[in-house]
């Protein structure tokens, strides 16, 4: 009798297969089954060169489209895609209390149940931990193949090698069943031989519904050479059950592999790439995979939107920027404060963004909050979350901010005593500014302060001396600009600058608006002038006149200029108090040089003090403090011998009279008597000195 060969024995299996699928009698289980058995078989076939590699590609294709159309099908008695709907029956059937209940459970939104999720991010990790050229569909291709054929992914052999990692995947997912039917012998032998392999799959028992569904996860992402319905289908549930798996195995990494170790066997990758279908059908693979994980993501990203601190819908963003917006606000508007060195309008502020300006000085109870009709917030509180002042919301932040940053000035504490002279502009700014400052309950009606003062003079006077002081001393918010600064710096916003200053300092009075030379601000109106100056300027005025603000508003502002008489009329109508600071009287310059020696090591008597006080006629302040720097020099330079480098103060003489007879050579006073002149004249048709 005729020893029956591989050939007979494979063509009579065949046959029985054949004749179990068409019968009629097959579940679709067993349907699909025996169609995967026969792809085995044509792959085996072929990797022995039983068949050619043409008839194996035709037989391929013919199969697995068959084989396709019963794992996409989601009829209940040809197909088995329909395992989603059975669960959801089982689930429904155990809430079946009330005919109206329905259940949550939809085949869309099942997957988007946080179980599920992890199910499926377990199987991902999984997948990815086991994505190795020996993972488990490798395995199971060592039980159909000799030794010499290991590593080829079963699956993987039916697309390209640039498919989508979705099929080695799914494949992966098929190749575990034999493992759950419990044959891991067929595994782990990498020394199986069809007829063995052959006969396992045969004598499985008929695949339960789960197992069926394993299978038919796992397959289903294989796009094969089905059409192009069943495979977008089929991706479409794959991407689902296996979705985020990462299923990096890489053909094209495994080929080479395979291919270099595996003799005449031949790798069905190789048919897969020459027929064309495949690689068409690759692109609606990938463009559906992509898509699913992408629309996963979105689920994703929506049922995590609590849970997930950094994501929001612009919608929401939009509502947080603005609540953001008007909740800082209050903390951009500033507390009073002072207590530094001068303004650098933007330099050197160590105070950060949202720095708080602290109260100039801390005011007395009962004072705390005299005369303040409008705060946002208390001083020395900067609570977020209270409201925003309503005029600032018309005020773009940045400019409040800008405000806050630099122009609100900072600088030591300076006493009415640092100021030599000037007594009667002392007086009468103590009168219209801080008393009126600290009491507004008796300087109402007539009593009222003014709006403007207008400090002019020499330059070197203490004008803004005094603007520092009435900073200090009044108890206001301070606010100190330099008018240039004003102009050149925000060039085409000025006056949307003027007006969110002078609407923040309303928000903060009492408040006191310092601008320094005032007089680049408000300087004659021409026909050459720039209409953004002009601009400017018109706005100042509005906002200086009040028209805008209610009388009851307590906002100073104080103007100082060694340039007067280039003031506009308009805005010197306006600055209603122009006191003139003069050069420095004899007294004044013996307190300025007396205060200033005073702090030195110095051997200056009280006879020496008068002659430097008579000889330095016509100095400003300024220039008085220049003689005295000097002066102190003088002990430093008669040093010529020794070493400047290891002397000790001890070593340094005091400063004598002699140090001022030489400083006097080098200092000259800075106003000539010709501007001195135009001061006065100024000072006699505007000013309000006696
Ligand atoms: N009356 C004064 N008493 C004491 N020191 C003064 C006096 N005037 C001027 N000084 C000194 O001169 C310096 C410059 O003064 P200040 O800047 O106030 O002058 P100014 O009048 O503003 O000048 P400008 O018109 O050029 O701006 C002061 O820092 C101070 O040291
Ligand atoms: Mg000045």
């Amino acid at each position: 009798m005729e020893t029956p060969t591989h050939s007979t024995v494979y063509l009579s299996d065949w046959q029985k297969s054949y004749f179990a699928i068409t019968s009629g009698t097959c579940t679709p289980g067993q349907k699909a089954d025996e169609y995967r058995a026969k792809i085995l078989r044509i792959q085996y076939a072929w990797a022995n060169s039983e068949i050619s590699q043409v008839c194996a590609a035709h037989l391929f294709k013919k199969y697995a489209e068959k084989y396709a159309a019963i794992i996409d099908s989601d009829n209940i008695e040809t197909g088995l895609n329909n395992y989603a709907e059975n669960i959801l029956t089982l689930a429904k059937c155990q809430q079946n209390d009330s005919d109206k209940w329905q259940s949550a459970l939809t085949t869309e939104n099942v997957f988007e149940l946080k179980c599920v999720q992890e199910r499926m991010q377990t199987g991902k990790n999984f997948q990815s931990s086991q994505v190795t050229p020996t993972d488990a569909c490798v395995l199971a291709d060592q039980g159909v193949r000799p030794s010499a054929a290991p590593g080829l992914p079963k699956f993987s052999v039916f697309s390209s090698a640039g498919e989508t990692e979705l099929c080695a995947g799914s494949a992966k997912c098929a190749n575990q069943r034999p493992a759950l039917l419990g044959h891991p012998s067929s595994f782990k032998s990498s020394q199986s031989t069809l007829p063995s392999v052959t006969k396992t799959l045969d004598t499985l028992p008929a695949p339960s519904a789960s197992l069926n569904e394993q299978v038919r996860t796992g397959f289903q992402a294989t796009p094969l050479f089905g059409s192009k319905e069943a495979t977008s289908s089929s991706l479409k549930m794959s991407s689902n059950c296996c979705d985020g798996q990462n299923l990096s195995l890489s053909n094209q990494s495994a080929i080479p592999a395979w291919s270099a170790s595996s003799g005449k066997r031949k790798a069905f990758y190789g048919v897969a790439d020459e027929g064309s279908t495949v690689t068409a059908s690759l692109a609606p693979c990938q463009a559906s995979t992509s898509t699913e994980t992408s629309s996963f993501s979105g689920n994703r990203n929506r049922n995590e939107e609590s849970s997930i601190p950094g994501f929001r819908t612009a919608k929401e963003q939009l509502w947080v920027d603005q609540q953001k917006k008007s909740q800082n606000l209050p903390q951009r508007v500033p507390v009073s404060s002072y207590g530094g060195v001068k303004k650098s309008l933007g330099a050197g502020r160590s105070r950060g963004p949202f720095g708080k300006f602290v109260p100039p000085v801390p005011k007395q109870d009962g004072n705390e909050n005299g005369g303040a009709q409008c705060k946002p917030h208390a001083r020395g509180q900067a609570d977020p979350l209270l409201p925003v002042d309503e005029r600032l919301k018309n005020i773009e932040p940045k400019m409040v901010e800008l405000i806050m940053h630099e122009i609100m000035d900072h600088g030591p504490p300076v006493n009415w005593d640092d100021i030599a002279g000037v007594e009667f502009a002392k007086a009468t700014i103590k009168e219209i500014v801080v008393w009126p400052m600290l009491r507004p309950d008796i300087f109402t009606g007539l009593r009222g302060p003014p709006k403007g003062i207008l400090l002019f003079g020499p330059p070197g006077t203490g004008k803004t001396l005094i603007g520092k002081c009435i900073a200090c001393q009044s108890g206001a918010t301070f606010f100190s600009i330099s008018a240039s600064s004003l102009t050149s710096k925000w060039v085409g916003e000025g006056e949307k600058m003027v007006r969110a200053l002078f609407t923040v300092a309303r928000c903060q009075q009492p408040a006191v608006i310092f601008i320094d030379e005032i007089d680049s601000l408000l300087s004659q109106r021409g026909d050459g002038e720039h209409e953004s100056s002009r601009r400017i300027k018109t706005e100042f005025l509005v906002q200086l006149d009040g028209a805008t603000t209610s009388s009851e508003d307590r906002i100073l502002v104080v103007g100082a200029t060694n340039r007067p008489q280039e003031i506009d009329e308009a805005a010197r109508r306006r600055l209603v108090k122009r006191l003139y600071i003069p050069l420095p009287e004899a007294s004044a310059r013996k307190q300025i040089v007396t205060r200033l020696m005073s702090k030195e090591h110095c051997s200056l008597n009280e006879e020496e003090i008068e002659l430097i006080v008579n000889k330095s006629n016509g100095f400003s302040g300024a220039d008085m403090t220049q003689l005295c720097r000097e002066a102190s020099l003088g002990p430093i330079r008669s040093l010529q011998s020794m070493d400047i480098a290891t002397i000790t103060p001890d070593q340094v003489r005091p400063i004598a009279f002699l140090d001022f007879e030489s400083a006097f050579r080098t200092v000259r006073p800075s106003v000539s008597s010709k501007d001195l002149e135009l001061y006065e004249t100024w000072n006699q048709t505007f000013g309000c000195g006696r």
